[in-house]
């Protein structure tokens, strides 16, 4: 596969391998922002993907009280249910030294859709302008945060200047609010997490279309973007 030079893509033989050595990476990113700017901002990314890395960046020792940790994108679902992303991060990031991580969920209990995203907008206020690292996933559609390819709502999400938008997707279940393409690109280093042959083959199919409006992936390639792979 041939990358462009804004694309660095490390390899490994394991999830595990993976995992550790992109968690080593983040902290490593959050030490250097919390000692220039005193704090430090963390975006993750829900589905199946990220869970072994979120066990191991909660071993990282650091100052972890002052990194705000938000997320990419959420499916709109108390953070009990199995797909909540949210969940997945209390349940695997928010322990072991990370505890005292100040957390930033998208989710609120919120009964009207309007009242749920101002809320949310006003609770995103809270992370540092420019934030020190986004982890991406991606799905086998190309889709990134909750980007889908098959949302109407994406002409309009391309070009808010807000944090947050909501996302229905067809192809997928859950209503969803994402961060916006302009709050993922206020970030010192964007990182891909994926896993497995698929999402090789599907990073190749993006690497050669040129629409971001098909694989929505595809937008933060020019800006320049980490992969981490295991197959
Ligand atoms: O729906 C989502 O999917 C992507 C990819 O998930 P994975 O299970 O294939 O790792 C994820 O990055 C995104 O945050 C999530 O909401």
């Amino acid at each position: 596969m041939e990358l462009p030079a804004a694309i660095t893509l490390h390899r490994f033989e394991d999830r595990q391998q993976c995992a550790e050595a992109l968690a080593d990476h983040i902290a490593g990113r959050l030490r250097q922002d919390l000692q220039l700017n005193g704090q430090a901002g963390l975006i993750l990314s829900g589905g199946s993907t990220p869970v072994p890395m979120f066990k191991a960046l909660s071993q990282q020792k650091l100052d972890w009280e002052n990194v705000l940790v938000s997320l990419a994108d959420d499916r709109w679902l108390p953070p009990e249910h199995a797909d909540s992303n949210q969940g997945k991060v209390e349940q695997h990031l928010l322990r072991n030294e990370a505890t005292k991580a100040r957390w930033i969920p998208l989710w609120n209990p919120a009964s009207q859709e309007d009242e749920a995203l101002g809320r949310c907008r006003e609770q995103l206020q809270q992370l540092p302008a420019q934030l020190s690292v986004v982890v991406l996933g991606m799905g086998n559609d190309g889709h990134t945060a909750s980007l889908f390819p098959c949302s109407k709502e994406l002409p309009r999400v391309w070009d808010s200047r807000q944090d947050c938008e909501w996302v229905q997707p067809t192809s997928a279940p859950w209503q969803r609010m994402t961060l916006t393409p302009q709050r993922l690109l206020a970030s010192n280093e964007r990182i891909l997490h994926l896993t497995g042959a698929d999402k090789l083959d599907t990073l190749s199919q993006a690497l050669r279309n040129n629409q971001r409006e098909e694989m929505p992936i595809r937008h933060f390639f020019s800006a320049g973007l980490r992969i981490f792979w295991a197959p």
